[in-house]
């Protein structure tokens, strides 16, 4: 196993780009094994508010870049969420280079739990796109520093459960904002990825008889949500090829698959009055936030609505309590309504005025907590 950080310095030119594209990052570790085939790396973006949290990706990135791109802005929106949902944790993310259907095997997730482990609780992990519980109970083994995991295991269990929560409460403060009702049944949606948390959600509309599009690229999922419609009267479900989900004709977009997907080519084919989803990084740039406002659609900024699986997975580690669980992520509704009316009132995007709360939060929290590292005995009840 070798081990490499972006503070090493064989090619200067190469390296010195790599710090600047890092430049509002702590630390970037690089995870390189190639007993099993592992290469991943870890971005810690902040550890001012408390340790790092967030997922692992798992993804078949065409290019190092591109992987390298996704974790740093990936890493950054955790520090925002975290700021956001009120946890005392920092932001950070891991990817793991290689393809979620044939690349995976227990020893990989165990070498990637070794690498978590020798950050010496600097850094929290569990699931994203492309893994799943199973995955972590391997990386388990080697560290504790892991999170999301099943009950069984004394953890929360799956975190994708109040991510798809927290979207339902974002979709009604939405639909509170644009109709002045937050009732879910007479909007019409469009879902963009049926996975973990896309599933649940269409799932859920379904049964508040809503009338919903979907598309993923996965047959599997198609089928499966076809027959969950016909198991209930009450909603509708068509399913549209993944091209054509961005010109549907749907009150709200609700994309829950991969990010950059709010971007020039798209938004010109927005007929949408709302965008409210789960996936990450929605917006390719930040411009596009503003673009959308200038469309007069909707934004639901990413990194609040899909909190509830951060609100679940930091609560581990205090304990897991699903009550407590459920009613912070509940606030979530609250903490949408107030970006939605504080960009109203300022004549600002969404985007704007979500930073901007969270901006205050850590500014204010930070004149408290210094640079965390183990050797400070820690405030959070942390497990070790
Ligand atoms: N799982 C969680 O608790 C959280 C997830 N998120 C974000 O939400 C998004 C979805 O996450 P999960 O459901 O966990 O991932 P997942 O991997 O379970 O599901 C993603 C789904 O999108 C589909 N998909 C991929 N490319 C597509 C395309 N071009 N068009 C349509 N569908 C496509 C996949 O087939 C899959 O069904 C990700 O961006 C993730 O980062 C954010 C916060 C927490
Ligand atoms: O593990 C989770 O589901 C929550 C943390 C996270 O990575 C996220 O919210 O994107």
């Amino acid at each position: 196993m070798s081990f490499l950080t972006a503070s090493s310095k064989n090619d200067e030119i190469e390296n010195m780009s790599l710090l600047e594209k890092m430049s509002e990052h702590e630390q970037v570790v690089f995870c390189n094994d190639p007993s099993t085939n592992l290469k991943a790396i870890i971005a810690i973006h902040s550890t001012k508010l408390g340790p790092a949290i967030g997922g692992c990706r798992m993804h078949p990135y065409e290019s190092f870049d591109e992987a390298l791109d996704d974790v740093l802005r990936l890493s950054k929106g955790m520090s925002y969420k975290c700021a956001a949902a009120d946890v005392d944790f920092g932001g950070g993310k891991a990817v793991i280079i290689g393809d979620p259907l044939t690349d995976k095997s227990p020893e990989l997730f165990r070498a990637f739990g070794q690498f978590v482990e020798s950050l010496g609780g600097r850094f929290y992990t569990g699931t994203d796109m492309g893994t799943t519980m199973e995955d972590f109970i391997h990386a388990m083994k080697e560290t504790n520093n892991v999170v999301g995991i099943p009950e069984a295991y004394g953890g929360g269990g799956d975190s994708s459960v109040p991510t798809a929560e927290s979207v339902i409460y974002g979709l009604k403060a939405t639909n509170k904002m644009l109709f002045g009702n937050e009732s879910l049944q007479p909007v019409t949606y469009a879902i963009q990825g049926l996975g973990k948390v896309g599933f649940k959600v269409a799932e859920r509309l379904l049964k508040e008889g809503a009338t919903i599009c979907v598309s993923d690229v996965n047959v599997d999922s198609i089928q499966a949500i076809q027959e969950k419609a016909a198991q209930t009267s009450e909603g509708t479900v068509t399913i549209v090829e993944t091209n054509e989900i961005y010109s549907q004709k749907a009150d709200v977009y609700i994309p829950c698959a991969m990010g950059g997907i709010i971007n020039d080519t798209t938004i010109d084919q927005f007929q949408f009055k709302a965008i409210a989803g789960s996936a990450n990084n929605q917006l390719l740039e930040e411009k596009h936030g503003i673009e959308l406002a200038k469309k007069g659609i909707l934004y639901a900024p990413d990194y609040i609505i899909n909190s509830g699986g951060l609100i679940q997975v930091s609560d581990e580690l205090y304990g897991a309590n699903k009550e407590r669980v459920l009613l912070k992520t509940k606030e979530i509704y609250n903490t949408i309504l107030e970006v939605y009316k504080q960009a109203d009132l300022y004549q600002i995007s969404t985007v704007e005025a979500a930073n901007q709360l969270c901006e205050r939060v850590m500014a204010n929290r930070e004149k408290r907590n210094s640079f965390y590292t183990r050797s400070i005995s820690p405030k959070w009840n942390l497990r070790h």
